[in-house]
């Protein structure tokens, strides 16, 4: 049995929906079929999560929300007449959205939750209807009845393992079920969805929970490649990599496959498979426990941006006990979860990502450093980014930090920041924004255009 996920380019319309149905068809063992909201169908289209986000914001305003609505339902409405289906299954996702809509606002993270899930819950709605109208045995799950648990607010959410035992019963259901992606329920009943990106968190779920021989993870490309290929011309297929490798690289801005969903298929090793919606008969690329890197040390280089520095310099830092407890706690504070710590004797850095930072809690963070922690000098950058080379072979290959050092210094950048060591299969550079896209391309040429003599 497969577990499927289709993203949000693989369901925008009703020629990709089209699509989908033929890859089910054509392999029997393809089961729970995972489903996003529709994305966008040509690039600067907007996807419904983001009309989704957008009608919430109005309506938490306290504005009329009626074209927001109208936008949102003529989405489906297109696809739903594109597909053959009649007005019953618009009418169904309008008034879904009109409940959530008049649902209760005094939170308005589960307000937004709740509206932004919809995306995904009215797309499997539809994409089931699809699926019965051209004569497969489907039918949409809700994630509720299902047991996709998820865990109360205000953590950060994450599935719970105590789910697992009811989705698994999902293996034994008859016909195919579609699913959809990006929330799930907490004990309580109430929705709330994963990161931007989740439902292929949901995927991976339901792929252990159900011991599915294979997660296949649709998209719009052949692969995942060596380099993001809207940056770097045709890089390189990846044609298999390791769990590890395939999270560092999504954690570090392989946007192609979440990082949080790597960890529910390796606990199980459920393999997973980056597949094509447009191009099914492509191998893609195979993402496994284990792969032979004595000829390709590094597979994949990635790079992100949005990036702060808080630089901390207290002379005989490295004999105060207790001092990095004490300057990571005031993050803990602030909410402000922490990326990289490189250290010298006498300074610490702490990296974080510029989205948790305001202005206030920029000031009150650099103030309190100085007033409580009594630091000689404090000062905070932005606009960093992070460039990661990432290999399981990596730590085993002696003259890799150099070359990889010697390519940023061609490309006439300079390097803020090495961190390597804690990673057994990733090296992180950090260097300034206005860098990143030139050292990326550098490195490619250093790792993967040079063929491979020099490894
Ligand atoms: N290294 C990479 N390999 C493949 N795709 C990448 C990579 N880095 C970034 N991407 C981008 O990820 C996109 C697919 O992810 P996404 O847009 O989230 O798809 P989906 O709609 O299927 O969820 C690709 O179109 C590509 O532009
Ligand atoms: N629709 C949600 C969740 C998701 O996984 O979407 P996609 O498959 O388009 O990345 C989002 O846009 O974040």
């Amino acid at each position: 049995m497969k577990v499927c996920k289709f993203g949000g380019t693989s369901v925008a319309s009703a020629e990709q929906i089209k699509k989908v149905a033929n890859i089910v068809t054509s392999d029997s063992l393809r089961k729970i079929i995972v489903v996003s909201a529709p994305g966008k169908r040509f690039s600067d289209d907007t996807k419904v999560t983001d009309l989704l986000i957008h009608l919430a914001e109005t309506a938490l305003r306290g504005n009329d929300t009626e074209i927001e609505l109208q936008e949102v339902v003529n989405r489906y409405r297109l696809i739903a007449e594109g597909l053959g289906l009649n007005e019953e299954i618009v009418q169904v996702i309008e008034k879904d959205l009109r409940e959530r809509l008049a649902g209760d606002e005094n939170d308005p993270i589960l307000f937004m939750d709740c509206l932004k899930a919809s995306g995904e819950d009215n797309n499997a709605k539809l994409i089931a209807t699809y699926f019965v109208h051209v004569g497969l045995p489907a039918r949409y799950v809700c994630p509720k009845e299902a047991g996709l648990l998820v865990n109360q607010r205000p953590e950060r959410v994450r599935a719970l393992p105590e789910g697992d035992e009811r989705l698994s019963e999902l293996r034994h259901e008859p016909g195919i079920i579609v699913f959809p992606g990006f929330f799930g329920y907490t004990e309580d009943g109430t929705l709330r969805t994963f990161n931007r990106g989740g439902s292929d968190i949901t995927g991976s779920i339901l792929a252990a929970a159900t011991g599915a021989e294979l997660y296949e993870n649709f998209t719009d490309v052949d692969s995942v490649f060596a380099a993001n290929p809207t940056i770097v011309e045709n890089p390189i297929a990846i044609t298999k990599m390791t769990y590890r490798e395939m999270r560092e690289l999504a954690y570090a801005g392989f946007s192609v496959f979440h990082d949080e969903a790597l960890m529910p298929a390796f606990r199980r090793s459920v393999p997973v498979c980056i597949k094509n919606t447009n191009n099914p008969d492509a191998p893609g690329t195979q993402i496994v426990k284990e792969r032979d890197h004595s000829d390709q040390p590094v597979i994949g280089i990635a790079a992100d941006s949005g990036f702060s520095t808080l630089f901390v310099d207290k002379y005989l830092m490295n004999q105060e006990i207790g001092f990095g407890r004490r300057l990571l706690q005031l993050f803990e504070e602030e909410e402000i979860p922490f990326e990289h710590t490189p250290s010298g004797i006498d300074n610490l850095s702490v990296i974080i990502r510029s989205e948790y930072l305001t202005d206030e809690k920029e000031a009150r963070i650099i103030r309190r450093v100085k007033d409580e922690l009594k630091a000689d000098n404090v000062h905070l950058h932005s606009n960093y980014s992070m460039i990661v080379l990432v290999g399981e072979g990596m730590r085993h290959t002696t003259g890799l930090a150099a070359r990889a050092a010697t390519a940023i210094a061609r490309s006439g950048a300079s390097i803020q920041m090495i961190n390597q060591g804690s990673s057994e299969v990733s090296l992180v550079f950090g260097v300034l924004k206005e860098d990143e896209i030139k050292i990326l391309k550098e490195l490619y040429e250093e790792f993967f255009q040079k063929s491979t003599i020099a490894l």
